[in-house]
Parts: C-alpha cells; structure tokens; sequence
C-alpha cells in the first residue's frame, strides 16, 4: 500500500508560481486561504532574510479540493504566486522564447560560476547544463512556500482531529546557543517565539544570535544553526516498529533532511544522549491516576519509532547559506579556469525560516501516520477512530 497521504510541489524561484497538492486528506479540514497565507507570512520573517523577502508577496489561490472553506476528500491544489514573475517572464517563459530577445538580457547571462554548497555543480553535469539557472531555479527553497502551503492542512487537520499543535523555535544560529538547561517552550508560546526577531524562546540567547548575524553580514558571510520542532498533544501509538520505513522518527528524519540546507537531524536530546549512561539517557515511568507518568521527555514522545503519548521532539541542523558575499573559490565551467561564485542577493540567515518550513513537514509526515492509523473519508469519522481507539488505552490502563 502507498501512503495514504502524498503531497508533491512544481515550480521555479522566478516562475510564475509554485505549486502544491496533497493527495489523501479527509473531507470536512477546515482550510481557507487566509490561514494559508498567514503561515506562508511566517515563514518569510526572520532576521537575516535577503531583500527578495521583503516584497515577495506569497500570492495564495487555492486551486482545487476546497469549497467554502473546508476540504472535499480530493487532490487539493495550492498556487503560491511569485512576486519576482514580470521581471522574469521572459529569462523564465515555459514557452520558447526569440534567440535575438533573450541575448540581449542581462538577466539571462548563463551562470557558469558555480557555488560551493549550493545544487549548482553537481546539478550541472548531471542534467547536461552549461548554464546553472535551470539548476538553481528548483534548488532554491524558494520551493519551500509551497510546502508550508500543503502543510498547513496537514496542520490544521492535526488540530481538528487531534487536538494536536505543531511549532518550533531556533535553537542556535552560528555559535549563538540557547542555554541546554533552558526550558522549553509550550505552544502556548508561539506568538511570543514568532514576535522575536531570530524565532528564539526566552530571552537568553536572542541577542546573541542577532549579533551573529549582524557581524556575519558585515564581513560578506552568511550562517546556519539548529530549529526545534515540537509537537504536543500526540496520542501514543503513531508510526510502529515493524520495518525500518514504518518508523516514525525515520520518516521524520527523512522530511527533515528533504529540507534544502538540512545537514542534520536528532531526535529528543539526540546525539546528547550518546554521551549519557542509560540509567540517565531514558525516561523512567511511574504510575499516575491516569496513566503512566514520565518526569523526563529525553527521547522526544518516540520510542521504537512510535510516538509515546509524551511530547514530540525533533531538531534540524541548518549549514550556512552557499551564496557567500564574500564569494568563494571555484572553476569557471565554461573555461574550466579559476573564478569566484555566482553571487547575487541572498539572505545571510535563513534559520528562522527553515523553522517554519520543518514544522511543515513534520505535521505532514505527522497526519499521514495518524492518516495510517485512524483512516476515515471525512474528518468525523477519523474523529470516531480516534475517540474509539483513545477509550481502549485508557481502558487498559485503568485495568
Ligand atoms: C528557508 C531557506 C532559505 C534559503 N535561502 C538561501 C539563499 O538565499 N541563498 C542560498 O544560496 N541558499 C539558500 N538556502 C539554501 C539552499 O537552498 C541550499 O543551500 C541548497 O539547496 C543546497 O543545499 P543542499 O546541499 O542541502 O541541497 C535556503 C534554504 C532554506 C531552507
Ligand atoms: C525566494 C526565497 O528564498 C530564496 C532561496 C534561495 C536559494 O538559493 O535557496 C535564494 C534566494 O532567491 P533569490 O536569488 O531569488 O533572492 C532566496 O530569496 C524564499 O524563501 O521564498
């Protein structure tokens, strides 16, 4: 059986739009444009964002699968327009475009210079370009808007269904850290992490991190740094421990490194945990009036790749931007000589955003495995799935 929930984007950084659809989601999600667009605002904030994300207007229409405002049960299709589209319509026509016109296009000048980080190399010589716009134009996570358009539904079925709420904060950016003995953050504090500047819960390590940034900007350098998703209100028992592909943290992982720039991931305390001895690395459980209590959550709600009823927690390590101000070496593929990299505008951070992005796919990979186990045509009747399913635990646990 395929995944009962499927989602996959089209589009280019300076194409007329992006798209997303999503495949496999319950009638009765409630999902407006409004919400989606909301989301999408999210995701361009952040201290460090280059220029493009102070006009790119994220233009939402909703193509297909939602009729006033709720899901139908069909394919849903989401266009996320590109602001950045009249000045490209020609450089980035679907249709073939006059020799003589785009010749004389700054704008269209082949990039031959490639980035040491970015897709273009690699993305080069495997699709036979001597230019790496046709490269760069999909790497970009630019891509990015559309998956956080298909995750908000993923987002919002998680609430209607659930009850669930899926959010994330910044953990470090450059060598900026919050403190590891902080406290975490609740969902109750997303409006707070959102109002901060670089997406940092408590104040202790905000301005570090804007200092970092500040300081990589003015030497022409750029910075990555480690996000947080969490989500809490899960019931126990998502994802198993059947098969390699069926465990939950392995397909988080997955959608996480999916992610453009994600070079790590970690699950609960994560690679902290490798260090520790067992009778400090786990969770010990006592019994409580409803249930099995824990006093410590070090494996982020996942255990034997199934979530554990505690709350779930995932972090994502973001590299530094690959388009360097202060450009990097590289080889000119059209002379094979030594050169520096394209650069042109580009943001110095993107952590922020990539936090925004992660919680998109983490509700994704979270609904299709609460898609897996509870199923149902429409919301109501995976609400009856749910509800029935949560009896029988806790009729078990009150045995
Ligand atoms: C939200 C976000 C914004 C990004 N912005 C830029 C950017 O402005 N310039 C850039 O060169 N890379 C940017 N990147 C990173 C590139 O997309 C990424 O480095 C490229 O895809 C190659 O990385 P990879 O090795 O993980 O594929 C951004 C990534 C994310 C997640
Ligand atoms: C457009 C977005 O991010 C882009 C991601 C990106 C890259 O190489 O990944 C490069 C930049 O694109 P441009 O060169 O057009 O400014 C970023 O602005 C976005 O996040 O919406």
């Amino acid at each position: 059986m395929g995944a009962v929930l499927r989602w996959i984007t089209a589009g280019e950084s300076h194409g007329p739009a992006l798209v997303a659809l999503l495949d496999g989601m319950v009638a009765g999600v409630e999902v407006t444009s409004d919400e989606i667009s909301a989301q999408l605002a999210r995701r361009r904030l952040g201290y460090g964002r280059g220029a493009r994300m102070a006009f790119e207007a994220d233009k939402v229409t909703v193509l297909g699968g939602v009729r006033h405002g709720r899901t139908m049960g069909g394919p849903i299709a989401i266009e996320v327009g590109n602001t950045e589209w009249p000045k490209w319509e020609t450089v980035m026509s679907s249709d073939p475009v006059d020799e003589a016109l785009l010749k004389d296009l700054a704008r269209n000048a082949p990039l031959t210079r490639p980035r040491p980080g970015h897709a273009d190399y690699s993305g080069m010589l495997k699709y036979g370009f001597d230019d790496a716009r046709p490269v760069l134009e999909r790497a970009s996570a630019r891509e990015t808007a559309a998956r956080v358009a298909a995750g908000t539904v993923a987002r919002q079925f998680l609430r209607e269904a659930l009850g669930v709420e899926v959010f994330s904060h910044v953990v470090s950016i450059g060598t900026a850290a919050r403190s590891a003995d902080a406290p975490l953050p609740v969902a109750a504090d997303l409006a707070a992490i959102d109002a901060s500047p670089v997406r940092a819960f408590g104040s202790d390590a905000e301005a570090a991190m804007i200092a970092e940034i500040e300081a990589a900007k003015r030497e022409g350098d750029t910075l990555g740094g480690v996000v947080e998703v969490i989500v809490e209100g899960l019931p126990v028992g998502l994802g198993s421990f059947v098969s390699g592909e069926n465990r939950l943290d392995s397909r988080l992982a997955a959608a996480l490194m999916g992610i453009q720039a994600i070079k790590g991931v970690e699950v609960g305390d994560g690679f902290e945990t490798s260090r520790r001895r067992g009778s400090a690395a786990h969770d010990e459980m006592r019994p409580g009036p409803d249930g099995v209590l824990r006093s410590t959550n070090r494996a982020g709600g996942l255990e034997g790749g199934m979530t554990n009823g505690e709350a779930l927690r995932v972090r994502a390590a973001m590299k530094p931007i690959s388009t360097v101000p202060r450009a990097l070496a590289t080889v000119d593929m059209s002379t094979g000589e030594e050169a520096v990299a394209i650069h042109q505008r580009s943001d110095v951070c993107a952590v922020p955003a990539a936090g925004v992005v992660a919680e998109s796919m983490v509700a994704l990979v979270v609904a299709q495995a609460a898609l897996e186990k509870f199923g149902g045509d429409s919301l109501t009747e995976t609400v009856r799935n749910v509800e029935g399913y949560l009896a029988a635990v806790q009729e078990r646990l009150a045995r």
